[in-house]
C-alpha cells in the first residue's frame, strides 16, 4: 500500500494506516518500559507475574503491530462491528502464538484496535472528531450491546462484581483515559520537569485509582481492587512524582502489589492508549 505522510488539517491530522501502527507499537513499548507500575512487568522485572517477561510483551507487540493498520483500513472502509472484531481476534491468535499463550496485549488490541479503526474511518469520512468520540458514535452502541464471555476473566468480573470492565470504556468513548489518562500524563511531565517515565508512571497511578480493573478484581477481588485504587490515590495524594524520592515510594507499592499478586493490566493498557492519544491526536 502506498505510504501517506502526515498531513495536518485544522483541527487533526491526518495519518497513515502504517503511521497508525508504528505509533501504536511504540506506545506499548514504552508502556512496558516504565518503571515502577506497581504489579506490572517491565524491563526491570516480571511485578506480580510468574509467566511474562519483557519479552514476552516485545514478542508480542511486534506481532499484532500489523494488525492496527488491517484496523485503520477497515475502519477507512466503513466497517461494522463484527468486521473490526473478527480482526481483533486474528490480532488475539497471532499474540498468543507469539507468547506461546500468554496474553499479554488483549486488553489493548481491543483500545487501540479501535481506535486506529477510528482513525481509519475519521480519514474517510473528513470529518473533525476526536478518534475517542468516533469510537463511542460509530460502534458505541454495538459495543455496548456485546454480551460477557461467561468464562472470560472479564466475564467473571462482570457476574460477580457487575464490572464493565473494557467494553464500557471503549463504548463510552473512553472517559477514563481522557478525564483522568491524559491529565495525569501531562501533570507528570510538569511535576518532573519533563521526565518522561516518571510521567508514565504518574499516569498509571492515576488509572489505576479509577479504573474498575477487571484483573485485580480476578485476582484479588473488591478488596484487591479497593487496596491498588486507595493506594495508588495515596501516592498521587502525597505529590506523586513530584515528590522528593518518589521512586522509592512507588517501588515500596510495587513490592506491596507483588505480595498480594495483583496486577493493573488494564491501567497498563490504559497507559499505553494515553500515549496513542496524545501521538495521533497530537495533543502534545
Ligand atoms: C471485549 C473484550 C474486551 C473482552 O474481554 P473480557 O471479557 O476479558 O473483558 P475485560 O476483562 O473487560 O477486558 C479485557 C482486557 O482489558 C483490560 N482491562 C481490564 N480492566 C479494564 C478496564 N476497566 N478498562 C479497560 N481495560 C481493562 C485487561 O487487559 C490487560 O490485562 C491482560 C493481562 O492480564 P493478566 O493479569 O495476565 O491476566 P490473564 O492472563 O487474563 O490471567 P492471569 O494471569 O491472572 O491468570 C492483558 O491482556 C492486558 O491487555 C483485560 O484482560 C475483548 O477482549 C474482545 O472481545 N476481544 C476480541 C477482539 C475484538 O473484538 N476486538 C475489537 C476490535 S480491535
Ligand atoms: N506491563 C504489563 N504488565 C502486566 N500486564 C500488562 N498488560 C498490559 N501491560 C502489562
Amino acid at each position: 500500500m502506498r505510504r501517506t505522510s502526515l498531513r495536518k488539517t485544522a483541527a487533526f491530522s491526518v495519518i497513515s494506516a502504517e503511521d497508525v501502527a508504528t505509533v501504536a507499537q511504540g506506545c506499548l513499548l514504552d508502556e512496558v518500559r516504565t518503571w515502577p507500575k506497581p504489579g506490572l512487568v517491565s524491563h526491570i522485572d516480571t511485578g506480580s507475574h510468574t509467566d511474562m517477561t519483557l519479552a514476552h510483551f516485545e514478542a508480542s507487540a511486534l506481532a499484532i503491530t500489523p494488525y492496527f493498520a488491517t484496523l485503520y483500513r477497515a475502519g477507512y472502509a466503513g466497517e461494522k462491528l463484527p468486521a473490526l472484531r473478527s480482526i481483533g481476534m486474528a490480532a488475539e491468535k497471532d499474540m498468543l502464538r507469539a507468547t506461546g499463550g500468554i496474553n499479554t496485549h488483549r486488553g489493548a488490541i481491543w483500545a487501540l484496535g479501535l481506535l486506529s479503526a477510528a482513525l481509519g474511518w475519521r480519514t474517510a469520512q473528513g470529518l473533525k472528531l476526536s478518534c475517542c468520540d468516533v469510537v463511542r458514535q460509530v460502534w458505541g452502541a454495538e459495543i455496548l450491546q456485546t454480551t460477557h464471555d461467561p468464562s472470560s476473566h472479564g466475564g467473571l468480573a462482570h457476574r460477580l462484581y457487575g464490572a464493565g470492565g473494557a467494553r464500557i470504556e471503549a463504548g463510552w468513548g473512553f472517559p477514563i483515559i481522557r478525564s483522568v489518562g491524559l491529565p495525569a500524563l501531562h501533570r507528570g511531565r510538569e511535576l518532573s520537569s519533563g521526565d518522561e517515565e516518571a510521567a508514565r508512571v504518574q499516569c498509571c497511578m492515576a488509572l489505576i485509582a479509577e479504573l474498575e480493573d477487571t484483573n485485580i478484581l480476578y485476582r484479588g477481588g473488591m478488596e484487591g481492587l479497593s487496596y491498588a485504587r486507595n493506594s495508588a490515590a495515596t501516592f498521587l495524594r502525597q505529590g506523586g512524582v513530584g515528590l522528593p524520592g518518589w521512586r522509592v515510594v512507588a517501588q515500596k507499592l510495587h513490592h506491596a502489589f507483588i505480595l498480594r499478586k495483583i496486577s493493573p493490566g488494564g491501567a497498563a493498557d490504559g497507559l499505553a492508549v494515553c500515549l496513542f492519544l496524545e501521538r495521533v491526536e497530537h495533543l502534545r
